[in-house]
């Protein structure tokens, strides 16, 4: 027993080949360097004029940014460090007793979270390899929807069947959508004839299910329905004004939840809190943390998973994996929360929307790890009840996750009716909800914010990448979803730099300084965009006039400008490669960070300012999970799309027509006077212009040559050429 106390959990290990990356850092930071001294020694070159002065006074603002922003971004990959875990040791010494474990899964509108995906994602957590007596699940529903209750009670049946099915034959994934998908008949299994017959009646329960949440959806109405189990629904509540709704589908405690098999099922509860229009709501982590309370008082589970309703778990084995983490007797106990890297299943062939954030997930997150633990990311996170609801860090804190099941003897409706307040709009009046305790409030990504405050309290965090990718979800598949939920992101990160939980205030002394820095490049994302914007149009600009911002070929100072560009870049193609892209899906990120940094980071900066000043309130646009079929087949093409009229687009495509117009002057001047000596300094600029060019092409496509509904708004269209034609007309003359 000694003897297997000192053999780990999980172990560590660190990135090999670092150096050749330190190398090249380095001289890229050299690199940088020069540029900047060169931008120093010829600030106030007079050989260009007023107009040129103030170019490169914009060109040198832009560098320094960037130059600053490179800086930040190398901390969270200077080291990285990987995690694997030994599930056989924590079944041989833990399995009697393994902790309680509460799944929260959140989902807020019907109409676009289908209540079928809601499910789908329930049924997969429902899946998990893990007694199920300590296993529940908890659906906070902010759309308080019928329908959504109604597939609820489907899953609950159809559970009894298909739990059993999942373990008797060990299959992946285990949300029946995707497993009927990726195993489209079941003769591949040849050797199991067994599965073959039950896979049919399966599929066949299954099939079921799905056509009469179909029909319920298609009329709008349940289908046979019970008025005692609808009557709160019955009674009349709308999405922003009704009580407490909270239904225990599946009681552990009950004599009748059994599966086929007469295995006890895991506990189920629909939620949805209460709301009231004069009660700002909190979006998300309102939702989580009215669940936190419900489920302290139905099952307590000490660890609890959060994911979204459209990630579903692809791993049966990530609760056993996170315990690995959790219950390791050296590391364990300072361990508040282990975070899985999200995936998607929707992604086209070469991600033309950029979903995936490759680095993000296999260098970024890794990177974190190293100088502290990751973020929390919202999705697909297992946390510490306690020190989710605001427990501070200290040594020879006794871990009391092993424990026996403790429930008392209760009925179900009784129980329903005392948790009820607990998820009333009343209860976090004047209490520290939202503050110390739970989710933080006042911000849109909550997920981070709270993740930074649990580490300022001492904790540690895990990235945990298991080669069977746990969770999977759904990126949008339109770009302007792609764009708003960027907004939505980098507007609330940079809430968090400006507020008192700044990573750098907050987090002084309490973490390490290089964890603070690692956080830093996220929150500062929609800064990027006005030196970006700067970037591509005055260079371009300046070439209409002939006015060179950068240095002439002969000139050393060229090389410099060279180096950095080409070393730069050929480090980020390598990383993605190295992460498992394509080099087009690279290009392809290419263009969406183009196009976030000029719209969506735009629009988040100048919303922070406006909040910041208190003229405007935040907002939570929930992303569409559902796609129009021509829509759909667009993006499994990768032909963007462009379609509404949308201010975000107006620019996308100004900034692109400025810099092919441009282009085309240049190109016009050659053909005209062909000497070579007048555009050798200017080089650097019409390399710029033409890569802004190419990197365009796909709106050029949508603005002029495409027919299909997805190419660019008539009234887009229009705007954008005005406005470029004018700006070149102003500069020409
Ligand atoms: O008022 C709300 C709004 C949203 N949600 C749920 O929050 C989740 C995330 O919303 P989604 O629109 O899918 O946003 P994403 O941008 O895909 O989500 C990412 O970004 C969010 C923060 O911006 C995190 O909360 C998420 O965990 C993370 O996956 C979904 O399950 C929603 O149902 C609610 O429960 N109530
Ligand atoms: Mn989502």
């Amino acid at each position: 027993m000694r003897r297997e106390g000192c053999i780990r959990l999980f172990e560590t290990k660190s990135a090999k080949g670092r150096l050749l990356h330190k190398l090249l850092v380095c001289s890229i930071f050299v690199g940088i360097c020069s540029i900047l001294s060169y931008r120093l020694i010829h600030f106030l070159d007079p050989e260009e004029g007023t107009i040129g002065t103030w170019g490169c006074i914009l060109m040198f603002t832009a560098e320094l940014w960037f130059s600053f922003y490179w800086f930040l971004a190398q901390f969270c990959r200077w080291d990285m460090v990987y995690h694997s875990t030994f599930k056989d040791r924590l079944s041989l010494r833990y399995e009697e007793c393994l902790p309680g474990v509460d799944v929260f899964v959140c989902t807020a509108d019907p109409r676009i979270e289908p209540p079928l995906m809601v499910i789908n994602t329930v049924l997969s957590v429902m899946g998990y390899d893990y007694p199920t007596e300590k296993l529940s699940i908890y659906l906070s529903d902010d759309g308080v929807s019928e329908l959504t209750f109604y597939a609820m009670l489907e899953a609950s049946h159809y559970a009894k069947y298909w739990l059993p099915f999942c373990k008797k034959f060990k299959i992946e994934p285990r949300s029946p959508e995707a497993y009927f998908k990726t195993r489209a008949s079941p003769s591949i299994e040849i050797d199991d004839p067994l599965l073959s017959q039950e896979w049919s009646s399966m599929k066949k329960l299954y099939e079921d299910v799905k056509d009469r949440i179909d029909t319920a959806t298609k009329l709008g109405q349940i289908p046979q329905k019970d008025p005692k189990v609808f009557l709160d629904w019955d009674l009349g509540c709308s999405q922003h004004d009704h009580p407490t709704i909270l239904k225990i589908l599946i009681d552990a405690g009950d004599r009748k939840a059994f599966d086929i098999d007469g295995q006890p099922l895991p506990t189920l509860v629909y939620l949805a809190r209460e709301k009231r229009p004069q009660y700002h709501h909190n979006f998300k982590a309102g939702a989580l943390n009215a669940l936190i309370r419900v489920s302290s008082e139905i099952t307590n589970g000490t660890i609890i998973l959060n994911v979204d309703c459209d990630m579903y778990s692809n791993n049966a084995e990530s609760v056993r994996d996170a315990l690995c983490f959790f219950m390791d007797e050296e590391k364990g106990p300072d361990i508040a929360y282990v975070q899985y890297p999200m995936h998607y299943e929707n992604l086209s062939k070469n991600d033309i929307y950029g979903s995936m954030m490759r680095v993000a997930n296999k260098v970024e997150l890794a990177g974190f790890d190293a100088n502290g633990g990751p973020c929390y990311i919202g999705s697909g996170c297992f946390q510490r009840r306690e020190t989710l609801c605001g427990l501070k860090y200290s040594k020879g804190w006794q871990t009391r996750l092993r424990r026996k099941n403790d429930k008392k003897e209760r009925s179900t409706r009784v129980l329903e009716e005392m948790c009820k307040v607990l998820a009333s709009w009343t209860y976090e009046e004047n209490t520290q909800w939202g503050k110390d305790i739970g989710l933080k409030y006042d911000c849109t990504s909550e997920d981070v914010i709270t993740g930074l405050s649990i580490q300022c309290r001492g904790w540690k965090s895990m990235n945990f990448s298991p080669e069977r990718k746990a969770f999977v979800g759904v990126a949008p598949t339109t770009l302007l979803q792609s764009l708003v939920q960027h907004k939505r992101w980098s507007e609330g990160l940079l809430q968090i730099f400006f507020s008192k939980y700044c990573p750098l205030i907050y987090g002084y002394k309490k973490i390490p300084l290089k964890l603070q820095f690692s956080y830093c490049p996220y929150m500062l994302w929609a800064l990027n965009c006005l030196p970006t914007l700067c970037y591509v149009s005055v260079p371009s600009l300046c070439l209409l006039r002939g006015i060179s911002l950068f240095p002439k070929v002969s000139s050393p100072w060229f090389l410099s400008f060279m180096y950095v560009i080409i070393a730069e870049n050929g480090y980020s193609l390598g990383e993605f490669l190295w992460c498992g892209g394509t080099s087009q899906g690279w290009w392809n990120e290419q263009r969406m960070w183009l196009f976030r940094r000029t719209t969506s980071y735009f629009f988040a900066l100048w919303d922070t300012i406006l909040k910041l000043i208190g003229l405007s309130e935040s907002d939570f646009i929930v992303t569409a999970k559902l796609t129009d079929e021509d829509v759909y087949q667009r993006y499994q093409q990768e032909v963007m799309e462009f379609g509404t009229p949308s201010p975000l687009f107006t620019i996308i495509a100004t900034q692109a027509l400025l810099n092919l117009f441009s282009f085309l002057w240049v190109v016009k001047s050659m053909l005209i006077t062909p000497q070579l000596g007048v555009l050798e300094p200017l080089i650097i600029q019409i390399i710029i212009c033409f890569v802004v060019v190419l990197v365009n092409l796909p709106v050029y496509g949508a603005l002029f040559f495409r027919k299909d509904k997805g190419r660019m708004a008539a009234s887009v269209t229009y705007k954008s050429v005005m406005l470029a034609l004018l700006i070149c007309t102003i500069t020409l003359y």
